[in-house]
């Protein structure tokens, strides 16, 4: 039986997830990686934005996030403003189609979601951290 993407979510995607963090992490020589949480599924309404920010602080107990990882779950039609912003050799908005994934790493790459003007945004937002 095929499962909604809510049940897969839900119900254990976090191997699936872990492998996307894995087909990507050898570009930066990380350690072994493991998700201690949910993925968390986040909604903007209009006016809602998160500032410029990291993932992992500079200062901030063990274990570190290490990578971040961006589903978007929302089509461009369904809202406006929004973009993610990632600030790495100047400010880059991937523009992320429903079902794109974006992955960076949480220590270094400042990001943002700007201000919706309209509509609802939906991502799932998950990190992979130093494995115990
Ligand atoms: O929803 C997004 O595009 C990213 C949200 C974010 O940066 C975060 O939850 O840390
Ligand atoms: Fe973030």
């Amino acid at each position: 039986m095929p499962l909604s993407l809510a049940d897969d979510v839900a119900c254990g995607s976090e191997e699936h997830l872990l492998g996307l963090f894995e087909a990507v992490s050898d570009r930066w020589q990380l350690p072994e990686l493991e998700i201690l949480e949910d993925a968390q599924y986040c909604v903007y309404g209009p006016e809602d934005h998160f500032d410029w920010h990291q993932d992992q602080p500079d200062v901030a107990p063990p274990p570190a996030r290490r990578l971040s990882l961006v589903v978007m779950l929302s089509a461009p039609g369904d809202f406006s403003g929004g973009d993610l912003e990632l600030n790495t050799t100047g400010i880059v908005r991937p523009g992320l189609l429903a079902g794109d994934a974006i992955i960076f790493p949480s220590e270094t790459v400042e990001h943002r979601v700007a201000p919706v003007e309209a509509g609802m945004r939906q991502t799932l937002v998950c990190w992979a951290y130093d494995a115990a």
